[in-house]
C-alpha cells in the first residue's frame, strides 16, 4: 500500500513537473532567434536575409528564424529568444505593406493601451520580457518622418517587455552598400555593367514629360529577375555619367576626373559650383576609380521586361530638377547617353511584388511609369499557359499622346494574355476626364467579383499621384479589412515610389 502511494505521489509530482514546463513559453528554454523585416521595395528584407545568414554562419546561431514582420504571430514571439527586426517606413512614417498586420494586432495595442503612453507598464495583452530585441530602421532622411516605423517598432516593442540589446539603428537609405544575392529572401544580383542598346520615346507630344522605353543588354550573361524586381542604377561606376552630368551644367567633368587635388579640395570645388550633393568620399577619386565611392545616390526603377525577353527593359519619365536640368539617373538614361554607351547597375529582388502563381486572374492597377510594373507582369504572363485572365487598369494624362506601348497591350488583348484592358486619360479630350480610382468606383461589382473568383491587385506607380486614391477606392469596394487580409496574403501587392 505504502509502495503504491509513494508511486502515486511520484507521478503526480512529474505530472506537475510537465504541466509546469508545458506553461512556459519556450523561450526560457532555450529558443530561437528571430529575424523579421518590413520592407516594400526589398532593401530591408536583404539586408535581414544577410544578418540572418551573418547569425548562423558567424555566431553559430542554429536556428534563425527568417520571417516578414505580417508573418510574425503571438507564438513567433513567445518561442524566441532574441528577435533582430529591419524594417523600412514608408507612405509618411507608416510601415511598408508587409508589416501593416503586425503594427495593428501587436504595435496598436501596446502603444496605445498599456506601454510607453501609459507609464510604461507592460502590455497585458502580450508579456515579452523574456525576448531581447534589436531593430535596424531604413529610411530617408529627406522624409519628414525619418525612420518612424523603426522608431515605433522599438518603442512597442519595449512596451510589451522585451529588453532592447542596443540602441535603435537609423540608417539613411543614400549610405546602404549592395546587397549580396544569395538566390532567397531579397538579395541582389551583383553590380555589373550593361549596354544602352535602344531607347524609344513613348510619348510625342505628350503635355507631361517625355516617356521613354529604355533597353539595356547585359555585358555577360543576363542574371535572372522576376516580374516586380527592382533595377538600381549606380551612377558612381560611370565615370561617364560624371562627366555629362557636370558638362550637361557647363562644368568641366575632365578637370574634375583628372585633377590632383585632395579629397577636401574636390569637396570645396564641387560646393563651389553648387554640388554639395554629391558626397565624394575616398581619395580613391584621385585614381580615377570610380567603382568603390558612393558618389551619386543610386536611382531605383521598376523592371519592365522578363529574362525571357533577353534584355532589361526600363519605363522611364524624365525628371526636371528645380535648376532646369535632368535629373541624374534618368538624364543619363534618357538624354546624356547615346545607345552603347555602359553603366554599372544592379538588380534587387522584391519579393513582395513577385506574383508566385499566376493561374489565379489578376487586376493590375497603374499609372504613367507604373507601366513599367505592369508590363513585366504581363510578360510573364504571356509565357505562362496556365495564367488566369488579366484585368488591366492604366491611366495616363492625355488621350491624344499618351498612350504609351499601345500596340503592344493591344497584341496582349488580342492573343488573351489580357483579358479586359481599360486606359483612363485625366485630361480625356475625348471620352472624358477620368482616373483609374474611378474606373475601379464604378465598376465595384466587377471588382468585387473578380477578387472572389481569387484575383491578385498589383498596383504600380506614384503613391501619392495614384497608389493612396486606389487604395482608398478598394477598401471602399472591398471593405478595410478584407483588404488587409489580401495585403497579408500576398495578394494585394504594391509598387508604389
Ligand atoms: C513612397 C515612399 C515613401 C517613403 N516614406 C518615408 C518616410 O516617411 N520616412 C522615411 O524615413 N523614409 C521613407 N521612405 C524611404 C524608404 O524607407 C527607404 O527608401 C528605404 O530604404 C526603403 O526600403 P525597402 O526597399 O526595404 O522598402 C519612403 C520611400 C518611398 C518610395
Amino acid at each position: 500500500m505504502a509502495v503504491a502511494l509513494v508511486m502515486a505521489w511520484l507521478l503526480w509530482c512529474v505530472w506537475l513537473y510537465w504541466r509546469a514546463r508545458r506553461a512556459q513559453p519556450c523561450a526560457n528554454r532555450g529558443g530561437h532567434t528571430l529575424v523579421a523585416y518590413a520592407s516594400q521595395s526589398g532593401t530591408a528584407a536583404a539586408l535581414a536575409a544577410r544578418r540572418a545568414r551573418q547569425l548562423e554562419v558567424e555566431a553559430g546561431e542554429a536556428s534563425v528564424n527568417l520571417l516578414p514582420l505580417n508573418q510574425v504571430s503571438r507564438q513567433t514571439l513567445l518561442a524566441a529568444r532574441k528577435a533582430v527586426f529591419v524594417v523600412s517606413t514608408y507612405g509618411e512614417g507608416e510601415p511598408p505593406d508587409n508589416g501593416v498586420r503586425f503594427a495593428r494586432q501587436f504595435l496598436r495595442p501596446a502603444l496605445h493601451a498599456g506601454g510607453a503612453e501609459a507609464g510604461g507598464q507592460i502590455n497585458p495583452a502580450l508579456d515579452l520580457s523574456h525576448l531581447s530585441y534589436s531593430v535596424v530602421a531604413l529610411g530617408d532622411s529627406a522624409y519628414a518622418q525619418f525612420c518612424a516605423f523603426g522608431r515605433r517598432l522599438f518603442e512597442g516593442m519595449a512596451a510589451m517587455g522585451a529588453q532592447a540589446l542596443a540602441p535603435l539603428e537609423q540608417i539613411d537609405s543614400g549610405q546602404i552598400a549592395a546587397v549580396p544575392d544569395d538566390g532567397s529572401e531579397g538579395g541582389e544580383a551583383g553590380n555589373r555593367f550593361w549596354t544602352l542598346t535602344a531607347r524609344t520615346l513613348l510619348n510625342p507630344g505628350s503635355p507631361g514629360a517625355p516617356l521613354y522605353e529604355v533597353t539595356l543588354s547585359a555585358c555577360g550573361p543576363l542574371p535572372t529577375w522576376r516580374a516586380g524586381d527592382i533595377f538600381v542604377l549606380q551612377p558612381r561606376n560611370a565615370p561617364e555619367v560624371v562627366s555629362a552630368w557636370l558638362s550637361a551644367r557647363n562644368l568641366d567633368g575632365d578637370l574634375w576626373i583628372s585633377s590632383q587635388q585632395s579629397t577636401r579640395q574636390l569637396r570645396d570645388w564641387l560646393s563651389e559650383r553648387d554640388l554639395s550633393t554629391v558626397a565624394v568620399e575616398s581619395s580613391e577619386l584621385l585614381r580615377g576609380d570610380f567603382s568603390a565611392l558612393p558618389m551619386l545616390p543610386a536611382r531605383e526603377y521598376s523592371v519592365a521586361s522578363v529574362p525571357r525577353e533577353g534584355n532589361l527593359k526600363l519605363i522611364v519619365r524624365q525628371q526636371m530638377q528645380t535648376d532646369g536640368g535632368l535629373g541624374v539617373g534618368s538624364g543619363w538614361l534618357t538624354a546624356f547617353s547615346e545607345p552603347g554607351a555602359r553603366f554599372a547597375g544592379r538588380l534587387r529582388h522584391n519579393n513582395n511584388c513577385h506574383t508566385i502563381d499566376h493561374t489565379p486572374p489578376m487586376l493590375a492597377i497603374g499609372a504613367g511609369s507604373g507601366l513599367a510594373g505592369l508590363r513585366a507582369q504581363l510578360a510573364e504572363r504571356s509565357g505562362c499557359a496556365s495564367a488566369g485572365p488579366a484585368w488591366v487598369v492604366f491611366g495616363e494624362r492625355s488621350e491624344t499622346a499618351d498612350c504609351p506601348l499601345a500596340l503592344e497591350l493591344d497584341n496582349w488583348l488580342t492573343g488573351g494574355v489580357i483579358a479586359r484592358c481599360d486606359r483612363v486619360f485625366s485630361r480625356g479630350e475625348v471620352t472624358g476626364k477620368r482616373y483609374v480610382q474611378d474606373v475601379l468606383t464604378g465598376r465595384a461589382d466587377d471588382v468585387q467579383a473578380f477578387v472572389a473568383r481569387g484575383a491578385d491587385i498589383y498596383v504600380c506607380g506614384s503613391r501619392s499621384g495614384m497608389g493612396e486614391s486606389v487604395h482608398r477606392a478598394l477598401a471602399a469596394i472591398l471593405g478595410e479589412q478584407a483588404l488587409e487580409a489580401l495585403m497579408a496574403e500576398g495578394r494585394y501587392r504594391r509598387d508604389l515610389y
